[in-house]
C-alpha cells in the first residue's frame, strides 16, 4: 500500500520554509567581469555550525516518475545544496517537522539551471535525479558528529 504524493513545479515562496532555490532570477546583483559577467550574490542561507563548507560531486542514477518514496532524512548540523552540473530538472522532496518527525512531504520539480539547498534541519528526500548524468555538486557540512537523521515511512508514498 502505498499513498499518492503530487510533484509540482517548485515554488520559491512556498520552498522557503525549508530552504532557497538558487537561481539567475531577475537582474544579476552586479556586473563584474569588464562586464561579462552577471553576479547574482550570495542566494542561499549556508549554515555549517561547528564543521566547515565542503563541496563534493554526487553522480546519482536517474530517477523515473511514479517515484516510490520511503525515506527521508535530516542533517541536524547542517544545510546541503544540490547544484546540477547540467542544465535538468530533478525532484525535490521535503517535509515539515512535526514533534521531531516529519510530517506530509511536499514534492517539487526544479527547472533546467535551478539549484536548491536545504537548511540546517530540513527534512527531505536524498538527491533525486530526473534525467542523465546526474552529476550534482553538494555544499554540505564537513566536520565531527552525526549529522544524518533517517525517518523511514509506514507507509510509502508514490511521488508522480
Ligand atoms: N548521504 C549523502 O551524502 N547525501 C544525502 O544527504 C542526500 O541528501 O542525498
Ligand atoms: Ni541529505
Amino acid at each position: 500500500m502505498t499513498r499518492t504524493l503530487a510533484a509540482t513545479p517548485i515554488d520559491r515562496d512556498a520552498f522557503a520554509g525549508f530552504g532557497d532555490v538558487i537561481e539567475t532570477e531577475g537582474a544579476p546583483d552586479k556586473i563584474i567581469n569588464q562586464g561579462f559577467c552577471g553576479r547574482w550574490h550570495d542566494r542561499a542561507a549556508l549554515d555549517f555550525g561547528d564543521g566547515r563548507a565542503g563541496i563534493s560531486l554526487f553522480r546519482a542514477e536517474p530517477r523515473t516518475l511514479p517515484y516510490r518514496l520511503e525515506m527521508v532524512e535530516r542533517h541536524p548540523l547542517g544545510s546541503q545544496a544540490f547544484i546540477p552540473m547540467s542544465l535538468v530538472p530533478f525532484l525535490v522532496i521535503v517535509a515539515p517537522d512535526v514533534g521531531g518527525r516529519p510530517g506530509t512531504p511536499r514534492a517539487y520539480v526544479t527547472e533546467p539551471g535551478q539549484a536548491i539547498n536545504l537548511h540546517r534541519g530540513t527534512w527531505h528526500g536524498v538527491l533525486t535525479p530526473l534525467h542523465a548524468p546526474g552529476l550534482f555538486a553538494v555544499v554540505d557540512r564537513i566536520g565531527a558528529g552525526d549529522n544524518l537523521e533517517e525517518h523511514w515511512f509506514e507507509t510509502p508514498y508514490e511521488v508522480a
